[in-house]
C-alpha cells in the first residue's frame, strides 16, 4: 500500500511586509480569511490524507475554531510555530502521523495553487523524492551589490521563481531539517535544505496565479484571481 500524504501548511508569520494590524493570513478575501481558502484547497484534494496547520501561538484557538466551523476534517493538528518559517515547518513535520511517507509543505498565504499543479508536484516527488512548483521569471534579474551596482546578469533562461507546494519524501525532508539545524543554516524555502544534502530537486512548472500574498498591492490582485480564476480550477 502507498504511504500516506501529509500536508504542512505554515501560517505562523507576522506579515510585517503587509503592514496591517491583523496578520495577513487572517485578512478577509471574499467571504473567508485567506488561510481558510488555502486550507480548503488541500481539504478538497482527494490524495491528501492529513493536514497539519502551523500558526502563531496566540492564534491556535482561533484556528481550531476554523477547523470546526469550516469542517476541515483533514486537519489533524494545529501547532504553534517558531521564530523562522523553517522552524514552523519543522514543527509541522514533527506532528505528522506515523505512516506518512510523503509531505507537501505549503505557505498559508498561497491560496491559489491549482489542484492539477499540486498533484503534478506530488507525482514528480514520488518519482524523484523532491519536487517544487515554479514559474520561469519574466523580468531580467541582476545580481546587485550593497552600493546598488550591478555585478552580473544571470541568463534568464535558467531562472525560475520558486513557489509552494514543495513535495518531498518525508524521510528526506526530515534529514534536511536535521542537517540544517545541526549546521545552524537557515534557508528561505525547504528545497534549499534538501539541495544541501546533494539531492536533486525537480522543478514542476505551475502558473503565475499561485501568488504569495506578501504586500498590500497583492490584495486587489488576489481579489481579482479569486473572482476570475479560482472558480475555474
Ligand atoms: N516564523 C514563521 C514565518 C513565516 N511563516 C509562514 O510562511 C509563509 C511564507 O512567509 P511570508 O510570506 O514571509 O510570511 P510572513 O513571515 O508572515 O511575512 P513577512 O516576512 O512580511 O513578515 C507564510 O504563510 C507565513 O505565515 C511561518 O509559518 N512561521
Ligand atoms: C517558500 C517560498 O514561498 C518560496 O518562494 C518563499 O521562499 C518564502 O519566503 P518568505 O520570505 O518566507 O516569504
Amino acid at each position: 500500500m502507498m504511504g500516506k500524504l501529509g500536508v504542512v501548511i505554515v501560517a505562523a508569520g507576522r506579515g510585517s511586509r503587509m503592514r496591517t494590524a491583523e496578520s495577513k493570513q487572517y485578512l478577509q478575501l471574499g467571504q473567508k480569511p485567506i488561510l481558510v481558502h488555502t486550507l480548503q484547497l488541500f481539504q478538497n484534494i482527494h490524495e491528501v490524507d492529513e493536514i497539519i496547520l502551523v500558526v502563531g501561538e496566540a492564534d491556535v484557538d482561533r484556528c481550531r475554531g476554523y477547523v470546526q466551523s469550516y469542517a476541515l476534517t483533514k486537519v489533524t493538528s494545529v501547532q504553534a510555530g517558531g521564530a523562522e518559517r523553517q522552524d514552523s515547518v519543522k514543527k509541522g513535520i514533527d506532528a505528522l502521523e506515523a505512516g506518512t511517507e510523503w509531505v507537501l509543505v505549503h505557505d498559508g498565504v498561497r491560496p491559489f495553487a491549482a489542484t492539477e499543479h499540486v498533484i503534478a508536484c506530488y507525482r514528480k516527488a514520488q518519482e524523484t523524492d523532491a519536487a517544487v512548483l515554479a514559474v520561469p521569471v519574466k523580468d531580467t534579474i541582476k545580481i546587485v551589490n550593497e552600493a546598488k551596482q550591478i555585478q552580473s546578469t544571470p541568463d534568464r533562461r535558467s531562472l525560475w521563481a520558486i513557489q509552494t507546494p514543495q513535495a518531498f519524501r518525508l524521510s528526506v525532508l526530515r534529514e534536511a531539517h536535521e542537517r540544517a539545524e545541526a549546521e545552524a543554516f537557515i534557508g528561505t524555502d525547504d528545497s534549499m535544505l534538501v539541495e544541501r544534502l546533494g539531492i536533486t530537486v525537480q522543478v514542476v512548472e505551475g502558473d503565475y496565479y499561485n501568488i504569495k500574498i506578501t504586500t498590500r498591492e497583492d490584495l486587489p490582485w488576489a481579489a481579482w484571481i479569486l473572482e476570475h480564476v479560482r472558480g475555474e480550477r
